[in-house]
């Protein structure tokens, strides 16, 4: 069997297409959606990622609020930056990029963003009221790569309900949130999650009807350890120096001879990352119209 494409690119750009709609009817009442970005330090990646946040943006007509400090900045200071964000009526919404410095309190400064504004949904409000299920039909913003890999599995067409998911990674923006995402009753599916102190991972995967390998380790999830015609998504970035070329390269959780033996997979790049993007413009869409019905 060879798998089929979960393509995150073209889901992406249809579902870019249907927000810029959206966001031409919102500028049409005098409403502008801003998306704010907060970026510490000078990561390569994460300069990467924020500088395509803000491209996103101007292709569906967001307005983008960018701070970039430097890797030296204070707690204090930082947490300065978000009061001045939360209070600024142009940002509907921000996120802070992650990974933060070290020397910075993550979980503070994740409390510090107004729930209302908290574009990531990693607010402890708002992955509360998601544990809770008091987040439906959509009043919060919801995790981008947890909304965003269901969202790419319903728009080709794959039925949750019923099947078997084992998430493998128990990190917040991933692991530890789909969870109730998907056993809410509108996905209704089962959950197991997993991470990289599970034992007998293996055995646990062969039962999974879809795989989420979201624990950042290059090839956990082996094609030796895939029911034939399961569903894969590779979620996992890691990065590492190509050999041939010299150059840098994104390496996924999955063995790529799981192609092989899945009915769907996501390549990656391109299938997880670009859904991540465009759910956390959804989130400032979605945040935009809620305040202004
Ligand atoms: N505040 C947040 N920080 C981080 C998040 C997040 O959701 N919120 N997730 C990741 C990084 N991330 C978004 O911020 C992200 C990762 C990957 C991609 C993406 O489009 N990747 C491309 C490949 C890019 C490459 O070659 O490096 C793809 O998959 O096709 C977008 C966003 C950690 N931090």
């Amino acid at each position: 069997m060879t798998a089929q494409i979960l393509d995150g690119k073209a889901v992406s750009s249809t579902i870019k297409a249907e927000l810029k709609e959206r966001v031409t009817a919102l500028r049409e009442r005098g409403i502008v959606p801003g998306l704010g970005t907060v970026l510490v330090g000078s990561d390569p990646g994460s300069q990467w990622y924020v500088a395509g946040k803000h491209r996103d943006c101007a292709e569906v007509g967001i307005e983008s609020i960018r701070r970039d400090l430097p890797e030296s900045i204070t707690q204090e200071e930082l947490e300065a930056v978000l009061d001045e964000l939360n209070a600024d009526p142009a940002c509907t919404g921000y996120i802070v990029q992650l990974p933060l410095p070290a020397h910075l309190d993550t979980d503070a400064i994740l409390e510090r963003v107004d729930p209302e504004k908290d574009a990531d949904g990693l607010h402890p409000t708002n992955l509360g009221r998601l544990v809770l299920n008091v987040n439906r039909p959509i009043s919060t913003p919801l995790p981008c790569t947890p909304r965003g890999a269901i969202e790419l599995m319903q728009r080709h067409g794959i039925e949750l309900a019923g099947k078997h998911v084992v998430v493998v990674g128990r990190g917040v923006t991933v692991g530890r949130a789909i969870g109730p995402l998907l056993t809410r009753r509108e996905f209704n599916a089962t959950v197991t999650l997993t991470h990289t102190g599970t034992v007998g991972l293996d055995d646990l995967l062969r039962t999974a009807d879809v795989i989420v390998a979201a624990a950042g380790v290059p090839g956990i999830v082996k094609a030796s350890a895939v029911k034939p015609g399961a569903i894969v998504l590779d979620v996992g970035v890691s990065r590492e120096t190509d050999p041939e070329t010299g150059k840098s390269r994104v390496v996924g959780d999955v063995d790529p001879a799981a192609a092989d033996v899945a009915s769907w997979i996501s390549p990656n790049p391109g299938g997880i990352g670009p859904m991540t993007r465009v759910q956390l413009l959804t989130n400032v869409v979605d945040t935009a119209e809620r305040l202004n019905p």
